[in-house]
């Protein structure tokens, strides 16, 4: 076994699931309502000819029953296959966890009030502690549209902007001049203390630059500070057993440092992109290299950016032969989601979908794996890869993988 690749599209959602009723998200998929979306706007169908010879294009026609305008051929080499979440939430870290064999059963903690979202005790508590007098927001919010209308006020006063969503977190947005980077991160790291048994999933640090609510612009130093997986992850176990796990963007932070090796960080689709072939290019036998491409979800899905979401795939898709031409003969290619967040649905939050399950390499042919009940079938067969004892949850589709000669 050389290398293994696992590339996390974070967002892309390829049909909503058999229990999106529970979330509102009936009618969601992030791949098939961009494509539309986009031909719509632009008279163009969506490029994805690499993704479609991987099969991505009849994973999510296999999830939704659904066609939808793109441009690509059939399936023609490695196994594609779609995957439900087991668990409860549609956040970023159940998604990851998950995938790497440890679902999130229990629920998360929310703050569920759209308006004075943190409970007093807790407001007081970081007063206390951080020593500002209040702060701004307290809210629900999407985090672009708070720093228009909050961003002004945060200067003149000096007060962080703090802010939830559905999500199982706390976010809060400071100026990296005026409030400074590392006055953040410290406040983040007193509000993780202070979360204590809240359940809370993340704090998210969410620095910004700009003059004015027209040219305020989210940086690439957010900083995700995640409570620990609630068991070991197969990061954990092959780390242990001597394979070299590196994450790439912000996959150290959504596994809170646990099982990984080392760390590359990286702003934007391309540069996480060449960050990854770097990987590729040096990285010994008996490497993982994990990278999430953030900028999907955080960019597009939740900036309800369909067109933007579309012309993003279709740069993936143009950059994915430099990675296969990087792989060695041995290596294998995983490409899936976290969750889902369609860029057409109402409101700002992820969607309850199926992901893609793809795995390439030079010597597998085309094979549909199908639908996968869990996303820690990926997990379980990581575990078998690396040669590890399976994990408690999944089934790993190693054996399903046609190899060629
Ligand atoms: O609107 P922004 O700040 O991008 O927030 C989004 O990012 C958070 C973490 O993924 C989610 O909870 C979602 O609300
Ligand atoms: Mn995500
Ligand atoms: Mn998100």
């Amino acid at each position: 076994m050389a290398r293994a690749i696992i590339l996390v599209i974070d967002s892309f959602g390829i049909g909503y699931s058999p229990d999106a009723v529970d979330f509102g998200d009936v009618g969601a998929n992030t791949l098939a309502n961009l494509a539309r979306a986009y031909f719509d706007a632009t008279g163009k169908k969506i490029a994805l000819p690499n993704l479609s010879a991987l099969g991505l294009i009849k994973a999510c026609q296999q999830a939704s029953n659904q066609d939808f305008p793109y441009e690509g051929g059939a399936p023609s080499k490695g196994a594609y296959g779609f995957a439900e979440e087991i668990s409860t939430g549609k956040d970023t870290p159940s998604g990851h966890w998950e995938m790497a064999g440890v679902p999130v059963l229990f629920d998360w903690g929310y703050f569920t009030d759209k308006e004075n979202s943190f409970p007093k005790s807790l407001t007081d508590s970081i007063h206390q502690a951080t020593g500002f007098t209040g702060m701004l927001g307290n809210c629900h919010a999407s985090g672009t549209e708070i720093l228009k209308r909050l961003g002004d006020e945060h200067i003149k006063t000096g007060l962080p902007i703090c802010y939830t969503s559905a999500d199982s977190v706390f976010q809060v947005a400071a100026h990296e001049e005026h409030f400074g980077l590392d006055n953040l991160y410290k406040y983040c790291e007193t509000v993780r203390e202070l979360l204590g048994d809240l359940n809370i999933g993340r704090v998210i640090a969410r620095p910004f630059i700009g003059d004015n609510a027209d040219n305020f612009a989210r940086t690439g130093n957010r900083r995700d500070y995640s409570v620990l997986p609630p068991a070991p992850t197969v990061l954990d176990k092959i780390s242990q057993a001597g394979t070299h796990v590196i994450g790439v963007g912000k996959i150290a932070d959504i596994f809170a440092h646990q099982g990984i090796d080392e760390k590359t960080k990286a702003t934007g689709l391309h540069a996480l992109f060449d960050a990854t072939l770097a990987h590729i290019n040096t990285a010994q036998d008996n490497s993982l290299i994990f990278t999430n491409l953030v900028n999907f979800d955080q960019d597009f899905g939740h900036r309800r950016d369909a067109i933007g979401y579309a012309r993003e795939l279709e740069a993936l898709d143009v950059r994915l032969p430099e990675m296969f031409q990087a792989m060695s003969a041995d290596d294998i290619l995983f490409l899936t989601a976290d969750h889902g967040c369609d860029p057409t649905w109402p409101g700002t939050e992820h969607t309850r979908e199926y992901v893609p399950i793809i795995a390439y390499h030079q010597q597998v042919g085309s094979v549909n794996i199908g639908n996968r009940k869990t996303f820690a079938d990926l997990g379980q067969t990581i575990a078998e890869l690396f040669k590890v004892e399976p994990m408690d949850y999944g089934t790993s589709f190693l054996s399903k993988l046609n190899f060629k000669g």
